[in-house]
């Protein structure tokens, strides 16, 4: 099934109650929290304490990205919080493993994730313990960046080895994507769709969200 998961980056934090009733309501599945750091990426948004308030505001499921150095430091904050998942970055852990069994730890589901950069096979020995794997098609760090296709290669090969090893994570890209590429991108596999600028920043972000979730459902019998 194919997963609409607006990205709180781009919305309006002065009404950030509303702005996720919105998309709720219009439809998204998940809600996706972007975490950063001003270390790991070049950009600082928010901690705890607003996911904190999220929590109590709502019971839609917390995609909570985090772009930090070692997140394991802070994986107690982030779960209590009231995190759903928790997606961290390969690049910023010293021991991956470790950071995974922490997560499992709070009864949450864990995400992996990787920089347009670096080699999906890094990817390899951890497959099988999570719940699902984050492919960057930006740089994280900013929204409204743009969709870099090259990404789609590491989806087509997470899909091979997936069936292989037969498992089941799902597939979450995030960064550029709007109705100019989501059919590519279902078709190589993808099934969880951050967006972040192409429904906050538009006008009326409760029918865009309708519109991507409807083409989303459709996407779902031509892969
Ligand atoms: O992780 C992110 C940036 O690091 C954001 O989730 C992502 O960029 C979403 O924004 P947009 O859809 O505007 O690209
Ligand atoms: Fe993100």
């Amino acid at each position: 099934m194919n997963l609409l998961a607006p990205s709180i980056l781009s919305a309006d934090f002065s009404k950030l109650g509303e702005e996720i009733e919105t998309v709720i309501s219009a439809g998204a599945d998940y809600i996706h929290v972007d975490v950063m750091d001003g270390h790991y990426v070049p950009n600082i948004s928010l901690g705890p304490p607003v996911i904190k308030s999220i929590r109590q505001s709502t019971k839609s499921f917390l995609d909570v990205h985090l772009m930090i150095t070692e997140p394991l430091r802070y994986i107690e904050a982030f779960a209590k919080a009231g995190s759903d998942m928790i997606t961290f970055h390969q690049e910023a852990a010293s021991d991956v493993t470790e950071t995974i069994k922490a997560i499992k730890s709070y009864g949450i589901k864990v995400g992996l994730t990787i920089n347009p950069n670096t080699s999906v096979s890094v990817l390899d020995p951890y497959l099988k313990d999570v719940d699902m794997i984050l492919i960057m098609s930006v740089e994280p760090g900013f929204g409204g960046q743009s969709f870099m296709p090259s990404t789609l290669d590491k989806v087509r090969y997470l899909v091979e080895q997936r069936k292989a090893l037969n498992l089941n994570f799902d597939i979450e890209m995030d960064g550029g994507l709007s109705f100019d590429n989501i059919e590519e991108v279902a078709k190589a596999g993808v099934n969880v769709f951050v967006m972040g600028s192409s429904i906050y920043a538009m006008e009326d972000v409760a029918s865009v969200t309708r519109a991507y979730k409807k083409r989303l459902k459709a996407l779902e019998s031509t892969v």
